[in-house]
């Protein structure tokens, strides 16, 4: 907990313009204290003017505290100067508001009283009171523009099945785009290459790909041959037929169905868990952030270079996440049947060529453990998803049930490392095949047993 006060919920004193003028000017001067990395001076300044009902203040004073920039993270001190933001009308405040609550919904007024989202493995429902409070808080971002709003929202959209969707779906990357979010460029590239809601347009897509390669940003891997989601046949969750056009957060936490590949070690797989624009949103998101996979040196806790595994390796820290991101991560967590709040961050892998991981598993050894939120328990269990078709190998194996899954774009493989006492399970052995030919693009969660992430 930090031990400074939150937000104080008395009556506030009337603000004068000589109160105002200070907030600004300490605002000003706590921006310019975070470019000098000065961060608890920035903190401090943030404080003063946000106490005085500066929104953009708040705003950014509830960023630090949420992702512990400046002292330990306080999720729960990040919520209230949000709420206050958000009632002050800045566009962000209820962006930031909605991304929490998504994952964490017992950490906004919008989950008091209800099931967190994902909770537990029997309960996952989100309450239906939180998701209409998460759609009014993105309708309400996407009214101001905001990118990472837009982005998400035509993600949504481009996973249903109706042509103006579709449309729509395009229509928001443009926007998003247009506002300078790489990302939604990347995505508006590769459907316009493809035509994916829209006629083929190379000329059109060639075009970006030129000025984000200006801009240093490397072409994705080739996502395609993803179905679009369509939802399991026997699901008879009410409020279903979500019509087109109605931005419903809801529907993109649905599950496709799953078919069980092994009862020993318990393995499962679900085709068409993530759209094609989800696997690019998370191969985009990942490409600046490769770098070569290291592992966890048991006795010095080093990070070393491993021949265990070759690949390219990626992990998102809360700093990097976004609401897009975050929604893909609870469809995963859900597939899984645990809270996303369980999950170690996400991680994207890269395989290039002869590149593998070789047999392992995934549950830590005690030292690593004492040396990563013991707290939170082992890795009960994993969920990859492929990315991207791959030419040749790249198979997920397990060796002690000889079975072997097949990558293909957003396919999800969910195995567990424990067994139902909660104790290491050697069958869990598992390999990423070489690949022979072309590369391999990876997500994968590690959910622990008991909560990891602070939200
Ligand atoms: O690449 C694969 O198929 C397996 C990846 C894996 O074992 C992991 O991420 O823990
Ligand atoms: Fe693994």
């Amino acid at each position: 907990m930090n031990e400074h006060a939150g937000p104080s919920s008395a009556t506030p004193r009337p603000v004068t313009a000589e109160v105002r003028a200070r907030a600004e000017s300490c605002f000003r001067q706590a921006q310019a204290d975070v470019a000098a990395q000065r961060l608890e001076q920035a903190a401090a300044g943030y404080r003063e003017a946000a106490q005085v009902g500066h929104p953009g203040a708040q705003l950014e004073l509830a960023r630090m505290r949420l992702y512990g920039i400046d002292a330990a993270a306080d999720p729960d001190e990040a919520v209230q100067w949000l709420q206050r933001a958000q009632a002050a009308g800045h566009p962000a405040a209820g962006y930031l508001l909605a991304m929490v609550a998504l994952g964490d919904p017992s950490l906004s007024d919008a989950g008091s009283g209800d099931t967190p989202a994902g909770g537990g493995g029997g309960d996952p429902d989100i309450a239906a009171r939180v998701i209409t409070q998460i759609n009014q808080w993105m309708l309400t971002a996407m009214r101001h523009e905001l990118a990472p709003a837009l982005r998400a929202a035509a993600i949504l959209f481009g996973r249903s099945a109706d042509s103006d969707d579709q449309t729509r779906c395009l229509q928001l990357l443009e926007r998003a785009a247009g506002r300078g979010d790489v990302v939604a460029a990347q995505l508006l590239a590769e459907r316009l290459a493809r035509g994916e809601g829209c006629p083929r347009q190379p000329q059109a897509a060639e075009d970006l790909w030129t000025q984000l390669a200006r801009a240093g940003v490397p072409r994705l891997p080739a996502i395609e041959g993803v179905p679009v989601a369509s939802p399991p046949a026997d699901d008879a969750s009410p409020g279903r037929a979500t019509a087109a056009g109605v931005l419903d957060f809801a529907e993109a936490l649905r599950l496709p169905a799953s078919a069980t590949l092994s009862a020993t070690p318990a393995v499962r797989q679900f085709d068409g868990l993530l759209s094609a624009d989800e696997c690019r949103l998370l191969a985009a998101s990942a490409q600046p952030l490769l770098h070569p996979s290291m592992t966890v040196d048991p006795v010095t806790g080093a990070a070393v270079a491993n021949p265990l595994r070759t690949s390219q390796d990626a992990g998102f820290d809360p700093l990097h996440e976004d609401f897009a991101l975050r929604l893909v991560q609870l469809r995963m967590a859900r597939a899984a049947g645990l809270p996303l709040r369980n999950a170690e961050q996400l991680i994207v892998l890269r395989y290039a060529p002869g590149q593998e991981y070789r047999p392992h598993r995934d549950y830590l050894p005690p030292s690593t453990l004492a040396a990563d939120h013991p707290e939170a328990g082992n890795r009960l269990r994993t969920i990859c998803v492929y990315l991207n078709p791959v030419q040749a190998g790249g198979e997920t194996e397990f060796p002690d049930t000889a079975l072997k899954v097949a990558p293909q774009p957003g396919r999800a493989v969910v195995f567990d490392n424990l067994d139902g006492d909660g104790q290491p399970q050697p069958a869990s052995l598992h390999a990423g095949c070489p690949v022979r030919a072309g590369e391999k693009w990876l997500a994968t969660l590690w959910i622990r047993q008991r909560r990891y992430r602070t939200f």
